[in-house]
């Protein structure tokens, strides 16, 4: 049995994030995915989805077995409570490999660390990207 751990904001759903998971669920048995918390959303503007709707609606996914809503504080202790086999990182998570191995070794966590494969975000009809969806939105919706 291996169990997979993907993680994520995961605002306003779209196909790129069904790729991921669909990608992240074919690297083993198990799919769990930790929901980031919005106080933790630093490095772009916060989700306007409340984390609890984010969670029930990622946790409705086919590819997905649980969803878990992350630790305030910790990245650590939601992976420490899921034990997973592989951490499966989206194609474009700012996270350093190295440092995240580092980190979950001096933790006594054993799991590998794997990269999520891009879905094609040329296509100007497909909207592959929250911040995008909401660009559209403010862009048709605004008088
Ligand atoms: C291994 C791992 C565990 C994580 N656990 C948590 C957590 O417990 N709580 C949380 O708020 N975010 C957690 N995150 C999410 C990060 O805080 C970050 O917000 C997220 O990776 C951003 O992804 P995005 O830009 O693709 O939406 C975790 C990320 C990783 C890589
Ligand atoms: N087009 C895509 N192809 C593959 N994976 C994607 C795609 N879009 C998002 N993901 C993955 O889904 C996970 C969650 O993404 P996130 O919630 O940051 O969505 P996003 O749409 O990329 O957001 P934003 O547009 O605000 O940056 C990340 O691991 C990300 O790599």
């Amino acid at each position: 049995m291996t169990r997979v751990v993907a993680q994520g904001t995961f605002d306003l759903l779209h196909p790129g994030h069904v790729h991921y998971l669909r990608d992240a669920a074919g690297m083993g048995d198990e799919l769990h995915v930790i929901i980031a918390r919005s106080e933790n959303v630093t490095h772009k503007a916060p989700p306007v989805v409340p984390d609890e709707q984010r969670r029930e609606m990622v946790a409705a996914l086919k590819p997905v077995d649980e969803a878990h809503l992350g630790h305030p504080e910790d990245i650590f202790v939601p992976i420490e409570r899921i034990d997973p086999d592989v951490i499966a990182l989206g194609y474009d998570q700012h996270h350093d490999e190295e440092r995240l191995q580092a980190a979950l070794g001096e933790r006594g966590i054993d799991c590998s660390i794997r990269r999520a494969s891009p879905l094609d975000r040329s296509d100007p009809d497909r909207l592959l990207s929250t911040g995008r969806i909401i660009d559209q939105i403010l862009a048709e919706r605004s008088d």
